[in-house]
């Protein structure tokens, strides 16, 4: 097991975002988290990625605890967040050797490695603009190249096409699907095509509890729907 995430919580004030989520995810799964806002994906994601402290529960990363060894876990995944992770003022080659070097990469290691990295998402010509100056499909391109820089086996991304205009989201699947198999992928998103599209399993998370995991195949028959989208709003139905 890849991810192991057992009763995870994560209570603001009186306000719980998580109620006690458990499951798990394979090695070299896509596994997609859906919810609508405020479903409790973004503080599942920090939980996970240890930029934020469960309240109880733990999740295993590839056997290290994220609440007793986060020290190892931040070496073996990464995230590429909703609030944008880039230094709006270097250019697109020095964020990414920035990060390749805090991950201790060598100058000669580090550039070598940014530019395999603006090679596969297609960043070579925009090398020496500064990264503010990218469209936000771009930025959220670097962004992920970042994340992906320090050969993490476990990526966490938040809302990755949150924003985007429909050609720059089928350009940004289209890379997240070379990546499928590679590495294990957590993408959170409220977009229901991008889980057809993308996901090998999917969970639905409302209110900070999951409400159904499997694939969407599963979920079709465990429901008796026909549609993604007739689960997803049956599954999150508000009481009026
Ligand atoms: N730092 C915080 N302090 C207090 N409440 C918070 C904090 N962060 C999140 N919350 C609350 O926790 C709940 C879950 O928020 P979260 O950001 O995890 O949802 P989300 O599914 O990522 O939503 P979105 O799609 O809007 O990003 C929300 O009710 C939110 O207001």
């Amino acid at each position: 097991m890849t991810v192991d995430i057992k009763n995870l919580t994560k209570k603001y004030k009186e306000r719980t975002a998580v109620d006690n989520l458990s499951l798990s995810i394979e090695k070299g799964e896509f596994f997609a988290l859906l919810g609508q806002n405020a479903a409790g994906k973004t503080t599942t994601i920090k939980m996970l990625s240890c930029l934020s402290t469960p309240t109880s529960g733990d999740a295993l990363m590839l056997e290290d605890s994220i609440v007793q060894n986060p020290t190892a876990v931040k070496q073996k995944i990464n995230i590429s967040p909703q609030e944008t992770a880039i230094a709006p003022n270097l250019s697109v080659k020095e964020n990414l050797v920035f990060i390749a070097s805090i991950y201790g990469s060598i100058k000669q290691e580090a550039e070598q490695k940014a530019v395999e990295m603006m090679k596969k998402f297609g960043l070579l010509e925009r090398a020496k603009n500064k990264a503010k100056t990218l469209s936000g499909g771009l930025q959220r391109r670097l962004s992920i190249a970042m994340a992906l820089i320090s050969n993490p086996q476990i990526i966490f991304l938040d809302e990755p096409t949150l924003g985007l205009d429909v050609r720059s989201r089928r350009d940004l699947w289209k890379i997240l699907l070379e990546l499928k198999g590679k590495i294990t992928i957590v993408l959170t998103t409220h977009y229901l095509e991008e889980v057809e599209a993308l996901a090998d399993r999917v969970g639905i998370i409302h209110g900070g509890k999951l409400h159904a995991l499997g694939t969407i195949d599963e979920l079709k028959e465990n429901t008796g729907h026909s549609s993604l989208e007739d689960i997803f709003l049956t599954l999150t139905e508000e009481e009026i």
